[in-house]
């Protein structure tokens, strides 16, 4: 069965294509189908199959329903469908108020040719009150619950934007109502596990979007709100920084689409959120996981850009808060980005890459506050015959441990069995140095979930190592990552260490892994500031910038000496 919508020939499971396109600015092509399947083969594959259960007793029915809803989700995700164009991402600081929230609106509009999906985040600092009213509510008993101040604020922001943006209280009022009876149940159990907290964060996503669809709507533009873990984002059971499985995309995919052919309106979701497999709760996808939730529907729905629209002029040369002198770094690739975001810059989800490189889907990091900034521009590949340094990343307070053999193991038993103990902790390792004999490596601590369970952790992974080795840990570490062109790496350490060596700074440790893109370095957490502004100052604003002209010149690096570039 086939519907024609607009002179496309849709393949019909059930669907209708609604007529009512009148509230939105949609075109006529906006329901386009770029191909047909092989209907026939198809239904070939099905008869035989259905016949082979029958024949066994089994429900031929059952057998077309699950083939015929496979099918649906393949083609759906196949980028047969083409409803929307890009998927524009909203941070938690682009919708902190309703004054954001009018603009953000605006500058959804502000595309006519873009049919996006919208993600946002919780607004401005909510996620992290939340927290706050979580543990307070563990030790503060049940009667003063409505006293956290963390809970009274939340509820005011959200009544003060609701007010200002004209809604309709009721919109998250049951949202408030199960926040306060969430609150008073921690009181009660005086715990708050893992679980729990990705139940009680969830409520700020599941809020800012309501809000956002609901002013959308009352303004006379068609939105529908989706809380994600409803439409198919499937993760693991792992709370607070879950994993995203693959069933998510085919799953968001033809939810997605089915809800536009039947009722077309722009859809708003809620980042951040899933739902776990085994356990059908909540879970969260680690801080800041809205930007992987949007390159997750990005890649479902193959779309052509993802934007993520962030408060700062896109990535830029280091972390702002570091060192004011920043500057935006124009293109950078997937694996850049990936590889920045994973040293720790905060602008970016460590796994949000992931499914943009799969999927070959540019990302866009943009600036709410400064729309006509161009941003950064995330590709597969990009020139990198004139890049030399682009960006310089800090990770602080991290864990180094000196292990040194006992000799008791040969060499690759040695390293086999250091790993697989990381492995049975579930502790992961960031920057790695060996020799025959020992192995200098960094634990992350972000695995990790509180200060208390870092130090067990650690005491355990210590103990578990000193079975085989002589274990010396070294806390109050930094790793400055450098995130460039490691083709080049003669000229950046050639650099490095010059600037280093003016700052009076010992480098600890060093890797230059695998990795095309990162060169890491391991000082004291005391020195890495100053490293870091010193290197900025170095690389970025001395006249030879970090796209160096490889042009045959002489150029004045650091202090004074002079270098031949096209000899590097
Ligand atoms: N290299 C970097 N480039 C840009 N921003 C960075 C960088 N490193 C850290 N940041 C921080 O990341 C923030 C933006 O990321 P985030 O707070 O997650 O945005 P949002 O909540 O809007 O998604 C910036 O305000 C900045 O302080
Ligand atoms: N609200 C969540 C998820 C998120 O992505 O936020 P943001 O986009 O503001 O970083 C957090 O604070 O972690």
């Amino acid at each position: 069965m086939a519907l024609q919508s607009h002179g496309v020939k849709i393949p019909c499971h059930g669907y209708t294509a609604s007529s009512d396109l009148s509230r939105m600015a949609i075109s006529s092509n906006q329901l386009s189908f770029s191909n047909s399947r092989g209907i026939e083969d198809c239904c070939r594959r099905r008869r035989a199959k259905a016949i082979k259960v029958a024949k066994k007793g089994g429900g031929v029915e059952a057998v077309l329903k699950a083939e015929e809803e496979e099918e649906e989700e393949q083609f759906f995700s196949n980028g047969n469908v083409e409803n929307f164009t890009s998927i524009m991402k909203f941070g938690g600081s682009s919708v902190a108020s309703a004054e954001r929230m009018k603009e953000i609106a605006s500058l959804v509009l502000s595309f006519p040719h873009e049919r996006p999906v919208v993600v946002l985040s919780a607004m401005g600092k909510t996620t992290n009150k939340l927290l706050l009213a979580g543990e307070k509510a563990v030790s503060c008993g049940i009667s003063n619950v409505s006293e956290i101040e963390e809970f009274s604020f939340v509820k005011d922001l959200h009544h003060r934007t609701i007010r200002e943006l004209e809604v309709d209280p009721s919109v998250i009022s049951a949202h408030l109502e199960e926040l306060g009876q969430l609150l008073k149940g921690i009181a009660v159990m005086k715990e708050l596990t893992p679980r729990t907290r990705d139940y009680l964060v969830s409520f700020g996503e599941c809020m800012s979007t309501r809000i956002f669809a609901a002013y959308l709507n009352n303004t006379g533009v068609k939105a529908r709100q989706y809380d994600a873990f409803d439409i198919g984002f499937i993760t693991t059971d792992d709370f607070t920084n879950a994993e995203i499985l693959e069933a998510t995309y085919p799953a968001v995919a033809k939810r997605l689409h089915a809800d536009w052919i039947n009722d077309p309106a722009i859809p708003i979701i809620t980042g951040f959120l899933g739902k776990g497999w085994k356990s059908c709760a909540i879970t969260t996808l680690g801080r800041g996981g809205s930007d992987l939730t949007a390159t997750t529907i990005g890649k479902a729905l193959g779309l052509q850009e993802i934007q993520v629209w962030k408060d700062v002029d896109g990535v830029l040369t280091c972390d702002p808060s570091i060192y004011q002198h920043a500057e935006p770094v124009p293109y950078l690739t997937f694996d850049e980005a990936a590889e920045l975001a994973y040293f720790g810059a905060q602008v970016l989800h460590p796994q949000s890459m992931r499914p943009a490189r799969e999927g070959d889907i540019p990302v866009r990091v943009k600036n709410s506050y400064n729309p006509k900034a161009p941003g950064t521009l995330i590709t597969k590949a990009r020139d990198m015959s004139k890049a030399v340094l682009t960006s310089i990343v800090l990770k602080r307070n991290v864990t180094m441990l000196d292990i040194v053999s006992t000799r008791m193991l040969g060499q690759f038993g040695f390293l086999a069995k250091v790993f697989s103990i990381f492995e049975d902790l579930g502790i992961s390792v960031d920057v790695v140095a060996t020799s025959e004999v020992s192995i200098s490596l960094t634990l992350d601590p972000s695995k990790l979930w509180s200060r208390e369970l870092i130090q067990q952790e650690l005491d355990h992974v210590v103990e578990e190592l000193e079975k085989i080795a002589v274990v010396n840990l070294l806390q109050h570490r930094s790793i400055i990552s450098l995130i460039g062109n490691v083709q080049r790496s003669s000229l950046i350490l050639e650099k490095v260490f010059r600037v280093l060596r003016t700052q009076g700074v010992n480098v600890q440790m060093i890797s230059q892994g695998a990795s095309k893109v990162n060169i890491s370095l391991i000082v004291n957490d005391s020195e890495a500031e100053q490293c870091v502004k010193a290197l900025h100052r170095s690389f970025f604003e001395s006249g030879d910038l970090s796209e160096l002209t490889v042009d045959g010149e002489n150029r004045e690096i650091g202090n004074g000496s002079a270098m031949r570039l096209n000899n590097v």
